[in-house]
């Protein structure tokens, strides 16, 4: 697609075909880890797919950590920043992150408003992401800066944009959730469908799902305001082990020091297909697929 006019950002943008925005209306409800899920099961999903993640939650980055690439750095190439690969050379799952820009991982970002949007502008100008099929943006929690900082400067490639929502079955949360879909009707983005997380447990003995809480409100909701639901994902003891846990690979009998251009060689992909939730993402990344060519004609017309 040719621009009207071509900017640093639209001649990045232009060789990404999906964009997929994911949004929580409250802090904690699992967008990080859907993100996450939502980039490793996408690369899954064929052996020529092409994904990237961008983790633009600038005051609590967990996207380096989730999948395995804490410590690793950016670096500069002649051809803007090179986004750290979390499959190794086969380069085909890209990650950027302000987590990588930290001396330390613990350190904190304190930063204004304008600072953040020149974060994002640098994100989407500079990045080297190359062709893509799909590009995540993990967002923070709520409606904030961030938000609209990422919608004003993706605006050309508004008909590629759209929103995942996550939510937990509790009713304060859906009540946030239900905030954030105004928000994206306020905006004029389209929604590709509501998870709905933590919904149930799975036992790790038997691998049954109990419904511990209640369960069925994100359907629910997505029912009421006529959005597709995506699927419900229970709490997953084997995800959290995964994610929270995952440390970068050291070779044998040394230890790791990353270097800032170094690939990631974490095992985690094939881990990750082996856990309760992949099976169950499956059908998320199934129902994405068959939502995205509406939500984009919609979008478009
Ligand atoms: N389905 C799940 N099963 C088990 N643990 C989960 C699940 N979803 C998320 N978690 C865990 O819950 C914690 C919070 O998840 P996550 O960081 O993804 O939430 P978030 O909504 O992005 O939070 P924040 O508000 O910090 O951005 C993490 O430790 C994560 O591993
Ligand atoms: S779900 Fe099955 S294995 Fe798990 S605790 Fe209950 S009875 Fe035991």
């Amino acid at each position: 697609m040719a621009f009207a006019q071509e900017t640093p950002v639209t001649r990045r943008l232009k060789r990404i075909k999906h964009i997929i925005i994911v949004c929580s209306g409250k802090g904690g409800v699992g967008k990080s880890s859907v993100s996450a899920q939502l980039a490793l099961s996408l690369h899954a999903s064929s052996p020529t797919a092409r994904v990237g993640i961008l983790d633009v939650d600038l005051t609590g980055p967990s996207i380096p950590r989730m999948l395995g690439l804490d410590g690793h750095g950016v670096h500069q190439s002649s051809d803007g920043w090179v986004p750290v690969y979390a499959d190794g050379s086969e380069a085909r799952l890209a990650c950027m992150s302000v987590g990588f820009l930290l001396k330390k991982k613990d350190d904190s970002v304190v930063w204004r408003g304008p600072k953040k949007n020149a974060m994002i502008r640098q994100f989407l100008s500079d990045v080297r992401w190359g062709e893509l099929d799909f590009l995540v943006i993990d967002t923070p929690p709520g409606t904030s800066d961030e938000h609209l900082s990422l919608l004003e400067h993706m605006a050309p490639v508004h008909d590629r944009l759209s929103a995942v929502i996550v939510t937990t079955p509790q009713a304060v949360a859906l009540m946030d959730a239900m905030k954030c879909l105004s928000f994206t009707r306020a905006v004029n983005l389209p929604v590709l469908g509501i998870v709905e997380n933590m919904s149930g447990y799975v036992c790790p003995c038997c691998g049954e799902i109990s419904n511990v809480f209640s369960t069925g409100g994100g359907a629910e909701m997505a029912k009421q305001e006529a959005v597709p639901f995506l699927g419900s994902l229970p709490v997953d003891t084997e995800l959290v082990t995964l994610l929270d846990a995952a440390e970068p690979e050291a070779a044998p009998g040394t230890s790791y020091e990353p270097h800032p251009a170094e690939r990631g060689s974490f095992d985690l992909l094939d881990r990750y297909q082996k856990t309760p939730s992949a099976a169950l993402f499956k059908n998320v990344v199934d129902e994405v697929m068959r939502t995205l060519p509406k939500v984009e004609e919609g979008s478009g017309s």
